[in-house]
């Protein structure tokens, strides 16, 4: 598990669209269907269990949330950073 980054270096590599929120990194998508936004959390979990690293993902009838943190370094690391771009590029 790579080493927990610290807040200047979260801040400088967080991608487009995505907050800071404590340990995590969040990012909101809107969608207009419901079953547009379910497929695309589907895909962002099959993202996940492909690169072993889970976010948590809510699913919601307007827009699909998605939360990362590397639970076992106790932050936000390379993997969460990596897995954001990882989740955008399935949009
Ligand atoms: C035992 C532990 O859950 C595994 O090593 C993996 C699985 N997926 C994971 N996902 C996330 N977000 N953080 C982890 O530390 C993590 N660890």
């Amino acid at each position: 598990m790579p080493d927990r980054l610290d807040d200047d270096e979260i801040d400088r590599r967080l991608p487009d669209g995505w907050e800071r929120a404590g340990d995590e990194i969040v990012r909101v998508y809107p969608f207009d269907d419901y079953l547009d936004g379910v497929t695309f959390a589907t895909r962002v979990a099959e993202v996940a269990d492909e690169e072993y690293h889970h976010p948590e993902i809510t699913i919601r009838y307007d827009e699909i949330e998605v939360r990362l943190t590397s639970h076992e370094a106790g932050g936000v690391t390379d993997a969460d950073l990596r897995l954001a771009g990882l989740f955008d590029a399935e949009r």
